[in-house]
């Protein structure tokens, strides 16, 4: 399998703090890379370089071959990387199918969008899709708004998909959902690395030795470790980081 994503001796200091440290991580297409670490060990950071959010004080950033070190949210969006930023960009007074709408609209070649009767095709295709397999379809016409906080956060990541990345960044994707919606979404998300490769910070241990592919450790601003998620845990170096801690 070829790398879709990969940093070469990424960094970034904040003053005196090494937030993320000389990292090298390689993300391989169609699987699940899993960043985990104690708190504050650099994992939003590392997010933050490779999404563009932070320039990256050295090292490069390459996907599916092409350097992007450096580029910003939506140039990196044209080479096939979203991020979901949680539920932030959601249209709350919108409808499910009125949000994914939206976001579906940049398939559209531009002169369809001045051409009405072709207008809708690909993109509502999309829509319907992805109605369909978040299980969103009971609740496609009700306003964001009214959905529960599970529903909400599976909503962001089919909007994030709706674009047809190559690449998927998914930040805590089951952060503050209840044990069945945890259950449900990572499921949802097993199910997506058939069609796009997953970049994913995730706490729950549990969630992430379930569906992870390749397990990345990181700590004080370093990678201390990668494997599988099995290798990973027998590790004693991240026992002693990370698992110890609990
Ligand atoms: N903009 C910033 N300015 C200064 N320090 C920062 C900034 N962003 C992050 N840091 C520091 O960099 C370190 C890494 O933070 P980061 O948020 O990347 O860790 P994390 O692994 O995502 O933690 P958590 O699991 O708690 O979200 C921390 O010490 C944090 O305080």
């Amino acid at each position: 399998m070829t790398d879709i994503l990969q940093t070469e001796g990424l960094g970034i200091s904040f003053g005196g703090l090494k937030a993320v440290s000389n990292v090298d991580l390689a993300a391989k297409a169609n699987s699940i890379t899993t960043v985990i670490g104690p708190n504050g060990a650099g994992k939003t950071t590392l997010f933050n370089l490779i999404s563009g959010a932070l320039k990256p004080g050295y090292g490069r950033v390459v996907v599916d071959g092409r350097d992007v070190t450096g580029r910003s949210p939506a140039e990196l969006q044209h080479v096939g990387l979203a991020r979901s930023f949680q539920i932030t960009n959601l249209f709350f007074e919108m409808t499910v199918r009125e949000n994914l709408r939206l976001a579906a609209q940049r398939l559209e070649p531009v002169r369809h969008m001045l051409w009405p009767p072709r207008r809708t095709d690909r993109a509502a295709r999309k829509v319907a899709e992805l109605i369909d397999r978040f299980d969103l379809a009971a609740k496609a016409d009700e306003q964001v708004g009214t959905l529960s906080h599970g529903e909400q956060r599976r909503l962001e990541i089919a909007m994030c998909l709706a674009s047809e990345p190559r690449v998927l960044m998914l930040d805590e994707p089951t952060q503050g959902m209840s044990h069945s919606d945890t259950k449900d979404t990572a499921r949802m998300i097993r199910d997506l690395a058939t069609d796009v490769s997953i970049l994913l910070i995730e706490h729950d241990i549990g969630v992430v030795m379930e569906i992870s592919d390749h397990v990345v450790v990181m700590h004080q601003g370093q990678k201390l470790a990668e494997g599988s998620p099995s290798q990973v845990r027998a590790d004693p170096a991240v026992q002693a980081a990370y698992f110890g801690q609990g």
